[in-house]
Order: structure tokens, then C-alpha cells, then sequence
């Protein structure tokens, strides 16, 4: 078997929402499709990937250096040594030749996109989903039958009132969701807590409502912000400072009792090691955010869920950033402690299968083969366009 082709387009992922940094208006992202040889079902086995959201589409580092790698390699290097299935592993050092370690760059983010499109082949062509597939590979076959996650969203855009706020987290409660997440930073502390304070009002209590500053202040205005936030037991305060201020969160940490949750924007094992060593986390109570396709891929973070392990954390502190269907399979597969989903932003990349009700804040993953993109009737369209004529 091999490989015959790695395709890749940009698609938009645009919207007029922002957070405290970021407008969405001109998100994009690429689409991936690994094409093999592999016939199942009279059709040959593709795998698809996107780049989860938040960075930009990687098509110039695809084309010139990640998708020529991989098609210039011996068939049998990018395979299992029984040459059976495509081996995920290997692969990623085939797109790592020549490359510098460290400074991660936009790479990791090409590298995982890639990364989520093989292991969507690896399972459909051992006739599997993915989770299954993981939890018998890597877990002693205990995989969770349903996953938690939660509804991520309360983003600022134009013309959004606090009802608004209010009538967006209603509908995610309606949908079955017990949690959501809403975004801070992006006004001042007096109206985020008028925003927090509707927000309670649909929800319930702060054990129901997560907040996310999107690592907009400074740890001065973190500090502000948690003693604001302190009395009101929110779910988790997340991203108060810098990703990559480690003595921030320690310092915010310290100050701050309720649960933190930080790490979508480590893209490394080495990365969130940095983070452990020296953001003074806590193992019963944080959370760790880091996104599977935006750091490298599953083969990377196979490696910082070790790396978690040799640090004593238990992977059920693991909620990944991105609301995407590989890393909820990575969540039900490997043990993790739930999974973001974005039911109404970031579409048609956002949620899950549509056949997937979410039930008291838990959803059941699909038995079809591979990731189930092919199960979100909206999304199918932007693979299908990349994949038109060519097989
Ligand atoms: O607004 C974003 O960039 C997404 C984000 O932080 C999240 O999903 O936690
Ligand atoms: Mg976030």
C-alpha cells in the first residue's frame, strides 16, 4: 500500500466575532486529504485534516516543504514495519527532516494537520474509530464511552447586548450542554463582571460558567481580574497571562485558589514540560488546554501525555483546545478528562457528527471508521472540494 497523494486548500473559517486579541474576520484554515491505495468499500481510503482554529491556513509551509516530504519517501518509510497501515509516527519524522528543534514557529501547525489526516486513514483502514483504535493501541483497551465537553463560546462581536450573551448560553444549555465558556479581557473588568453576572443568570452558578482572557493582560490586570473573579467559583479562569510566561501563572497561581486553565498556545512536548516545571499549576485542580493538531499532532502529544505522567498528572486534567472530532476521539481513546466544542462558532469545522446529541454535558462518538468527518453533513463539502476529480 501507499501513499498516492497529500492535497491541501485553504478554506475560510471567517466570522465577526473577536476576543480579547483577535478578530475572526479573516480566519482561514487548510484542508487536508491523505489519498492511499487502500480500497475499502469499493472506494480508496482518505484521510481528512484541518488546523483546528485560531491560526491561520499553512498552505505555504504544506506545499513547499511538509506535502513534498512525504511524497518523495519509500512508500515502505511512511509504513508500519508489517506494511500493513500507514505508520503516524514515522511520517512525522519524514516531515521533520531538516528541521531546526525548538522556535516551533507555524510548522507544528502544518505537521498537525497532516498528522490528524493520517490517523483518520490509520483508522478507517483498520476498519476502526479512531478512539477505539487508540484505546486498544495505547490505553489497555479502556475507552471512555462517552466524553465529556463543554460549550465554548460568549465571544464579543458587534451589536451584542448582555441578552445577547444570555440567549446564545440558553441555546447551548438547550442543545444539552451543562457548562459554557464565555470570553473576558475584551471590555473593562466593571463590564466583564456585568457580563459574568447575566451570564450566571442562565447558567445557574459559577460551577456551570468558564472564562477566558486569551492571555490578554499583563499579571498585574491578571491579578485584578482573579480577585474580581474569586468569589464567584467559576469552572476555570483561563489563559490570565502570556502562554509563555510560566512565572506568571505561578504568580497568579499563588494568588488565586480556583482551578486555572491554560496550554492552547504551547505547541510542543517540550513546551508544556516548560509549562509544569515552572507555571506552578496545580494537579488537582487545573487544566491543561493543549491542542493535538496545533502542536505537531497525536505522535506529539502521545509524548506530552507521558511527559504529564512522569510529572504526576493524571490525563483526566487534559479538556483540549479546539472543538474538533480528532481530539475527541484523542479524549474517549486516551482517557482525557472531556474535550471544547464549538457549537455555534468557527463552522462548519465547529461541533461534532450530526447524529450526536450531547446529554447532561456528555457526547457519544460515532462508529463509523476513522474521525467521522464524514458524519458532519456541513463539513463534508470542504473536503470534497479538494478531493474532486483527483481519484
Ligand atoms: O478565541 C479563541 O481563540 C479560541 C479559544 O481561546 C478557545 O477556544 O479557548
Ligand atoms: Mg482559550
Amino acid at each position: 500500500m501507499r501513499i498516492t497523494q497529500v492535497l491541501e486548500r485553504t478554506a475560510a473559517m471567517k466570522s465577526s466575532i473577536r476576543n480579547s486579541v483577535i478578530d475572526f474576520s479573516q480566519m482561514t484554515t487548510s484542508c487536508v486529504a491523505v489519498v492511499t491505495d487502500v480500497v475499502r468499500d469499493g472506494q480508496p481510503v482518505i484521510g481528512y485534516g484541518f488546523n483546528s482554529n485560531g491560526r491561520y491556513a499553512q498552505g505555504g509551509i504544506l506545499r513547499e516543504r511538509i506535502i513534498p516530504r512525504l511524497l518523495a519517501a519509500d512508500a515502505e518509510a511512511l509504513l508500519t514495519d508489517d506494511q500493513t497501515n500507514i505508520c503516524p509516527f514515522k511520517a512525522q519524522q519524514v516531515m521533520l527532516a531538516n528541521e531546526k528543534p525548538g522556535g516551533h514557529g507555524e510548522r507544528c501547525v502544518a505537521v498537525g494537520t497532516v498528522d490528524m489526516a493520517l490517523w483518520d486513514a490509520v483508522a478507517k483502514i483498520a476498519g476502526q474509530p479512531l478512539y477505539r483504535l487508540l484505546a486498544e493501541r495505547y490505553n489497555n483497551s479502556q475507552a471512555d464511552e462517552r466524553v465529556y465537553v463543554y460549550a465554548a463560546g460568549g465571544y464579543y462581536y458587534p451589536g451584542k447586548d448582555r441578552r445577547g450573551l444570555q440567549e446564545e448560553l440558553r441555546r447551548y444549555l438547550d442543545m444539552g450542554y451543562d457548562a459554557c465558556k464565555m470570553k473576558i479581557g475584551g471590555a473593562t473588568l466593571d463590564e466583564d463582571l456585568r457580563r459574568i453576572e447575566a451570564a450566571l443568570e442562565v447558567v445557574g452558578n459559577g460551577k456551570h460558567l468558564a472564562v477566558d482572557a486569551n492571555a490578554r493582560f499583563d499579571v498585574e490586570t491578571a491579578l485584578q481580574y482573579a480577585a474580581a473573579l474569586a468569589p464567584l467559583g467559576l469552572k476555570w479562569y483561563e489563559e490570565p497571562v502570556g502562554p509563555l510566561d510560566y512565572a506568571g501563572h505561578a504568580a497568579v497561581a499563588a494568588a488565586y485558589e480556583g482551578p486555572l486553565a491554560t496550554g492552547e498556545n504551547l505547541f510542543s512536548m517540550a513546551d508544556a514540560r516548560n509549562l509544569m516545571r515552572h507555571g506552578g499549576l496545580r494537579p488537582d485542580r487545573d487544566i491543561l488546554q493543549f491542542d493535538p493538531v496545533l502542536s505537531y499532532g497525536l505522535v506529539e502529544y502521545l509524548r506530552t501525555l507521558e511527559m504529564l505522567a512522569e510529572q504526576g498528572w493524571s490525563r483526566r486534567r487534559c479538556i483540549p483546545h479546539g472543538g474538533h472530532q480528532f481530539a475527541l476521539h484523542i479524549a474517549a481513546g486516551m482517557g482525557l478528562g472531556g474535550n471544547e466544542s464549538y457549537p455555534e462558532v468557527f463552522q462548519p469545522f465547529g461541533g461534532f457528527a450530526d447524529d450526536s446529541p450531547i446529554e447532561n454535558g456528555y457526547v457519544t462518538l460515532p462508529d463509523l471508521p476513522g474521525i467521522g468527518m464524514e458524519l458532519k453533513a456541513e463539513l463534508m463539502p470542504e473536503f470534497a472540494a479538494l478531493v474532486a476529480g483527483t481519484v
